[in-house]
C-alpha cells in the first residue's frame, strides 16, 4: 500500500516517517516550498520537525496532483484548511485517513464529516490518540486508536503503518475517536491557564475529570461511545496534553494564565493550537446538542478576554450537581 501524506507539518512529517519504515516509499504533499525543499535536499523539516533526521524514502512535492498514485492518503493538514485542500486533491475512491483534530467553524462538522462531503466515494478511516510527533518521528514508543466502519480497510492500514514503536489499536467508532481528541485540545488550554495563573494542581485534576466528563456527554451526544471517550484518542490524549508544555494548546493557555491575551499569543505562529479555533465551534455544537459543557465555555470567555479570577469564579460558584450528572 503506497501511502501518500497531505501536509508538511510536525504531525503529518512525523506519520510520514512512521509510514517510510523499512524504506518504502512515501509521498508527502507540503504547503511551503521551504519545506519540500528541506526534505527532499536535506531529509530534514526544519520549519516544523527540526532536529529529526528522516528516512530518504520520503519524498516531498508542492503538488497535489502527484498524490494520485497512492492508495491511500493521510489527510495532516490543520482542521479548518482540510475542506480547501482536499477540493484541491483528486481523491476518487482512495480511502483518507484523517489525522486533525478539530471541528470546522461555521458547519461544526466533523473532519471525517467535512471529507465525506467532498469526496463521498472515499473511505473514511480516523487516526488519534497520545501522538507529540518529535517522539513518534524519533521512534519512541507510542499507540494510537486507528478508527474505521470497514474492518478489511482498518487491518490492512493498521498492518501498514504498525511498528515497533507504533501500535494502531482497532476501533469502528470514527465519531468518538474524532471528538476525543477535538475536545481535549480545548481541555488543554484550560489546564495551560491554570498552570500559568498558579491556580495549583488539584485544580488542574479536577478541570481534567469534569473536563473528561463533558467530552464524554458531548461525544455521546454526536453518536460516538463512551468506551471511545476513555481510550486512547480521548482520555490517552487528555492526559498527555493536560500535562505538557510541548503541547501548544497547554502553552497557549499558559501564555493566557500568565496575562497575555490570546490576539498576541496567536499572532506570529506558524505551528497550529487547534483548540483555539475548536473553542467557539464546541460552544456552539455543545448548545445545538443541548450539552452542558461549563469548563470549554471557560475556554471561549478566556479567548476572548474575559479576566481569569472571574471565569474561574464563575465556574465554582455554578449550582453544586451530582458528579455523574
Ligand atoms: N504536532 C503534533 O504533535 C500533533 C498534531 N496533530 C494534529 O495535526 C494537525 C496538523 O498539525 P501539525 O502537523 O502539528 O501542524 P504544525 O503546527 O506543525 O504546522 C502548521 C501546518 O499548517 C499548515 N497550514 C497553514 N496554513 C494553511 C492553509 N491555509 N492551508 C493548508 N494548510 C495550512 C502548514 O502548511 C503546516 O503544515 C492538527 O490538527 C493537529 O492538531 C495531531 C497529533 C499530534
Ligand atoms: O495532539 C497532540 C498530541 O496528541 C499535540 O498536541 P498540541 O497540538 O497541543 O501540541
Amino acid at each position: 500500500m503506497k501511502l501518500g501524506v497531505i501536509g508538511g507539518g510536525a504531525w503529518g512529517t512525523a506519520l510520514a516517517q512512521v509510514a517510510a519504515r523499512g524504506d518504502r516509499d512515501v509521498l508527502l504533499w507540503a504547503r511551503e516550498r521551504d519545506v519540500v525543499t528541506s526534505i527532499n535536499r536535506d531529509h530534514v523539516n526544519a520549519a516544523f520537525l527540526p532536529g529529526i533526521a528522516l528516512s530518504p524514502s520520503i519524498r516531498a512535492t508542492g503538488s497535489l496532483g502527484e498524490l494520485s498514485g497512492c492508495d491511500a492518503l493521510l489527510v495532516v493538514a490543520p482542521a479548518q484548511h482540510v475542506r480547501a485542500v482536499l477540493a484541491e486533491t483528486a481523491v476518487g475512491a482512495t480511502p483518507l485517513v484523517l489525522c486533525a483534530k478539530g471541528i470546522e467553524a461555521g458547519t461544526r462538522l466533523l473532519v471525517g464529516e467535512v471529507a465525506q462531503g467532498v469526496h463521498p466515494r472515499a473511505p473514511i478511516a480516523v487516526l488519534s490518540g497520545p501522538t507529540f510527533a518529535h517522539e513518534v518521528a524519533a521512534g519512541q514508543p507510542t499507540a494510537v486508536t486507528l478508527a474505521c466502519a470497514d474492518a478489511g480497510l482498518r487491518s490492512a492500514l493498521a498492518d501498514r503503518l504498525a511498528g515497533p514503536g507504533f501500535r494502531p489499536y482497532a476501533s469502528d467508532d470514527v465519531v468518538g475517536a474524532e471528538i476525543g481528541g477535538a475536545v481535549k485540545n480545548v481541555l488543554a488550554i484550560a489546564c495551560g491557564v491554570v498552570e500559568g495563573a498558579g491556580l495549583g494542581l488539584n485544580a488542574r485534576a479536577a478541570l481534567i475529570a469534569r473536563g473528561f466528563a463533558e467530552m464524554t456527554r458531548f461525544g455521546v451526544a454526536r453518536g460516538g461511545r463512551a468506551e471511545t471517550l476513555g481510550g486512547l484518542s480521548g482520555l490517552g490524549d487528555l492526559v498527555l496534553t493536560c500535562n505538557s508544555v510541548n503541547s501548544r494548546n497547554f502553552s497557549l493557555g499558559l501564555g493566557l494564565g500568565r496575562g497575555r491575551s490570546a490576539q498576541a499569543l496567536l499572532a506570529d505562529r506558524r505551528t497550529v493550537a487547534e483548540g483555539a479555533f475548536t473553542a467557539p465551534v464546541l460552544r456552539e455544537a455543545a448548545a445545538e446538542a443541548g450539552v452542558d459543557m461549563p469548563v470549554c465555555a471557560a475556554v471561549c470567555d478566556l479567548l476572548e478576554g474575559a479576566p481569569i479570577d472571574a471565569v474561574v469564579g464563575a465556574l465554582l460558584a455554578r449550582p453544586l450537581k451530582r458528579e455523574a450528572a
